[in-house]
């Protein structure tokens, strides 16, 4: 049976590319989903595997990321229209660029003593929430005599954009990661966290605002511990919260490390100042750890943190 090559289109999708601009010490962040997809005479390589009209898939990778430092990402919109045009113009055989964008949007952190809404103290300036509800989550034991309420939050996304270290490690035969003195430290917070209350008695907490207090203390520990480790973090936001919350007697923590490697912009002449990421989704390390009030014996399962 005859055959012949209906719509077709190509390109890279989902370029992850977070563009961090610096104004003193206060920074902006653009993270972005980016998918190109070109087309126009591509009959070609599909009849025959000619490539004569195929400008590679990597490069228009390698396109977003450049441009992200030599234009800068005003808008999602302005980044767009920018790249289609280049596609359209700059490539005879590319007739038509479609290009997708999805916006994740974030929000400053408010430190313990000032205000979100205010770039007052230091590390507000550069510690974010991605914007969007996370889970709260609870469990509750009774066996008629002692009630156990285990309750927590998933999908907490934050970000530190500088006050991050890591250096100093182990380095064995396998070892190629380099010392990084600023580095972007970021993760996706599932907790859970015992309440030490036992019994059906008056002193039960008000479930609601130790809630939202202990996702503040979280944020607050976040945004103001100036980092070398993520294992180090988490002991801060773990003891933050026990120190501050009476009620609250162990957490327990699990962190997934969400890497941001800087883009290597020199093969097309352009210096990448701390400027341009790449959001890596998968492999990262997993940072998981119990904090706990002395003298408590830990009751929260290893392996419930993500539930
Ligand atoms: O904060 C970190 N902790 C690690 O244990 C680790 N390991 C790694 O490769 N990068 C990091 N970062």
């Amino acid at each position: 049976m005859p055959t012949i090559l209906g719509q077709n289109q190509y390109g890279k999708a989902e370029n992850r590319v977070v563009r961090i601009t610096r104004d003193g010490d206060t920074h902006h962040i653009k993270d972005l989903n980016v998918s190109v997809a070109l087309s126009g005479d591509m009959d070609d390589v599909h009849y025959s595997g000619s490539n004569a009209n195929v400008l590679p898939t990597d490069t228009t990778k390698n396109t977003v990321y450049a441009f992200a430092k030599e234009h800068g990402i005003e808008s999602a919109e302005q980044f767009g229209i920018h790249l289609a045009r280049h596609f359209v113009t700059s490539q005879e055989p590319i007739k038509t660029a479609r290009i997708r964008i999805e916006e994740y949007a974030w929000e400053r952190i408010a430190t313990s003593d000032g205000n979100s809404q205010f770039i007052g103290a230091d590390e507000v300036k550069h510690s974010f929430v991605r914007k969007g509800q996370e889970t709260r989550t609870t469990q509750i034991t009774f066996d008629g005599e002692k009630w156990q309420v285990i309750s927590g939050l998933k999908d907490l996304v934050v970000m530190n954009s500088t006050s991050s270290e890591f250096w100093g490690y182990v380095k064995d035969k396998y070892t190629t990661l380099k010392e990084a003195y600023d580095r972007i430290l970021a993760t996706e917070v599932s907790a859970k966290w015992r309440y030490n209350w036992t019994s059906d008695d008056a002193r039960m907490p008000n479930w609601e605002k130790s809630y939202e207090q202990t996702r503040k203390h979280m944020l607050q520990a976040f945004a103001e511990t100036y980092s070398l480790s993520l294992q180090q973090t988490l002991y801060q936001m773990g003891s933050r919260i026990i120190n501050s919350r009476s009620e609250v007697d162990e957490i327990r923590f699990s962190l997934p490390n969400k890497h941001h490697f800087l883009v290597d912009l020199e093969p097309f002449g352009l210096k990448n100042d701390n400027e341009v990421y790449f959001a890596a989704d998968r492999p990262y390390g997993l940072i998981e750890a119990t904090v706990l009030r002395d003298g408590t014996e830990p009751q929260i399962p290893v392996d419930m943190t993500n539930l």
